[in-house]
């Protein structure tokens, strides 16, 4: 059982609209895709593209039906472009995040990824980082962690195929060269698909529970994983294929996730992120079944 005073339930827009992938929900509007968000029970939201970007409006939208902004994704380039460009995008991110209320920001290191281009995600084009190009990433991550802390708001890294933070020998490396200001932004869906197993889900989240600021619930069709692997699959038509999923509908156990959360007293969010083909696979109905499988298996 969860304590549902310390952790909150959120759901990411990906399900509805894929800003990735455009042609993907595009006809979903953002009423319905908040509407159909609280009416499933989820009181927290990232942000996708179609969101007012007037904090007011987004804000008043949101309240009107009990939810607010949690997190959102950023962007981060300290591996090719110059670190003022990053730190400068940061500042404009964390306060519009500040004004809407959220404590968090995740960021994710896109210098040299694939995760939008057309290779394969398991072939040699993933980038693997140099120790100049690790140097880079982690002093300026910790910079952005101090930006965030003097905002008390917490700065997060989210592991991701396709990037050079992806493996858990990756996400060590950056843990260890980053400090207590910067946290890991846990995505049991990224750590499942890069690996194939349970058992690096299950160790990643008791190695960093203590630094974990975020959580992503997003779950894996095995089989689908497979045909990535055989079929030289992108990132991008792995999500067509339909890789992803909700939690409970796929291949990875939660169980111990919410364990290992429950005996740390893990206190923020858990957001659930299944992007998928909403022609497939109906946001609303997935939402809900989302939300049914964590009130079984959490009491939240
Ligand atoms: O947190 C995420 C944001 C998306 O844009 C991304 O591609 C998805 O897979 C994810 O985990
Ligand atoms: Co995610």
């Amino acid at each position: 059982m969860l304590d549902n005073k310390k952790i909150k339930l959120g759901i990411a827009p990906i399900g509805w609209t894929n800003d990735d992938l455009p042609e993907l929900g595009g006809e979903n509007t953002f009423e319905q895709c908040i509407s159909e968000m609280a009416l499933a029970g989820f009181t927290g939201t990232e942000i996708g593209n179609k969101y007012p970007k007037d904090p007011e409006i987004l804000k008043h939208a949101l309240e009107l039906r009990g939810m607010e902004v949690c997190n959102c994704w950023f962007s981060t380039f300290f591996t090719t472009k110059p670190e003022e460009e990053t730190i400068e995008a940061f500042k404009a991110q964390l306060d519009f995040l500040h004004k809407m209320g959220a404590k968090v920001i995740g960021c994710s290191e896109q210098g040299r990824g694939i995760q939008g281009q057309a290779l394969p995600i398991f072939g040699k084009d993933k980038p693997v980082f140099t120790k100049e190009e690790w140097k880079k990433l982690c002093d300026g991550m910790n910079k952005l962690g101090k930006i965030a802390e003097e905002k008390g708001m917490k700065c997060s890294l989210h592991h991701h195929m396709g990037t050079g933070i992806q493996t858990p020998e990756e996400i060590d490396v950056f843990m260890e060269g980053t400090n207590e200001n910067v946290y890991l932004l846990f995505d049991s869906g990224h750590i499942y698909f890069s690996e194939g197993t349970q058992e690096a889900v299950d160790a990643l989240i008791e190695k960093y529970i203590h630094r974990i600021a975020h959580i992503h619930l997003k779950d894996v069709r095995k089989v689908k994983r497979d045909e990535t692997i055989q079929n030289n699959m992108s990132f991008l038509d792995a999500v067509k294929n339909g890789t992803f999923t909700v939690p409970g509908d796929g291949d990875v156990s939660f169980d111990h996730i919410f364990e290992v959360m429950s005996q740390n007293n893990y206190t923020g969010y858990m957001l659930v992120e299944a992007e998928q083909d909403p022609a497939k696979a109906n946001p609303f109905e997935y939402a809900l079944k989302a939300r049914s499988f964590i009130r079984e298996k959490t009491g939240i």
